[in-house]
């Protein structure tokens, strides 16, 4: 189901509208592929991203999820995902957590015995997010533009099977993650990635300056981007 690109789901599309807008979450696709970011990189995945994001962060590299998008009952997404027969499910965005339907689309998947993680930029309140669900956090460096967005509160919500992940445009932004692990103590809690910005920050400088630093953070690169470049759905 890939909302965004035209394509619907007619039979469902029928059935939804029955269903009333504020009990449906609007989605820009619903894909089936590997996952390429944190913790569990690697697994087949179907992703659910969901549209719209109050955030402008300048190097996003999802900005066709800001806008557009189709509306679907929690039932309809969850049809879809079961049809891709994969066990890890990935809800992401936009900001997946602007819509508040999400925390309902969350359980419903940690209920349907699915492995589930939430890609969130940190920016909205995680406390209700079910506790079954990984969170991926991200702090935002100051060169993404959104530092100011950070929700410092997020911090104290993370538990063991979650991640903190700093995706890093240049030095100046490592320098700052460097400090934040350590003011907050993030490594005690739980899995640290640092990521470069795709295409911006060289991958080998990264791993250089952790290597140098003997940090306690876990180095990632965007899987899918070396699999499939910038195409969306994948
Ligand atoms: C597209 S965002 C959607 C979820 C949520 N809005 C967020 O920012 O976490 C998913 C992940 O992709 C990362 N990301 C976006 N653009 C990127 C880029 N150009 N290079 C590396 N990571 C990027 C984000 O930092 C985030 O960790
Ligand atoms: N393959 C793949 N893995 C991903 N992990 C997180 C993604 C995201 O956009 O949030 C993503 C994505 O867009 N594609
Ligand atoms: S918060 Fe996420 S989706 Fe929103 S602009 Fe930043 S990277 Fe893109
Ligand atoms: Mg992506």
């Amino acid at each position: 189901m890939t909302a965004g690109a035209g394509q619907s789901v007619p039979a469902a599309a029928s059935r939804a509208d029955a269903v009333p807008l504020d009990q449906r979450l609007r989605i820009t696709e619903i894909f089936h592929s590997i996952q390429g970011e944190a913790d569990a990189v690697g697994w087949p995945t179907v992703f659910v991203r969901l549209t719209g994001c109050p955030l402008r962060c300048t190097w996003c590299d999802t900005t066709y999820s800001f806008h557009g998008g189709q509306w679907h009952s929690i039932d309809e997404i969850l049809a879809e995902v079961g049809r891709h027969g994969a066990r890890h499910v990935c809800v992401t965005g936009g900001e997946p957590l602007s819509q508040k339907r999400c925390l309902v689309l969350l359980r419903r998947l940690c209920d349907a015995g699915y492995d589930v993680s939430l890609e969130t930029s940190g920016a909205l309140d995680v406390a209700a997010v079910d506790g079954r669900v990984r969170k991926v956090m991200d702090l935002k460096a100051p060169d993404s533009g959104e530092f100011k967005r950070n929700r410092w509160s997020n911090l104290a919500h993370l538990r063991a099977h979650d991640q903190v992940k700093f995706v890093l445009a240049g030095r100046a932004d490592y320098e700052w993650a460097r400090a934040t692990v350590e003011e907050h103590q993030l490594a005690q809690t739980c899995q640290v990635l640092f990521s470069p910005v795709h295409a911006s920050l060289k991958p080998r400088a990264l791993a250089e300056w952790i290597l140098a630093d003997r940090l306690p953070v876990r180095m990632q690169l965007q899987l899918h981007k070396l699999l499939w470049g910038d195409e969306p759905g994948h």
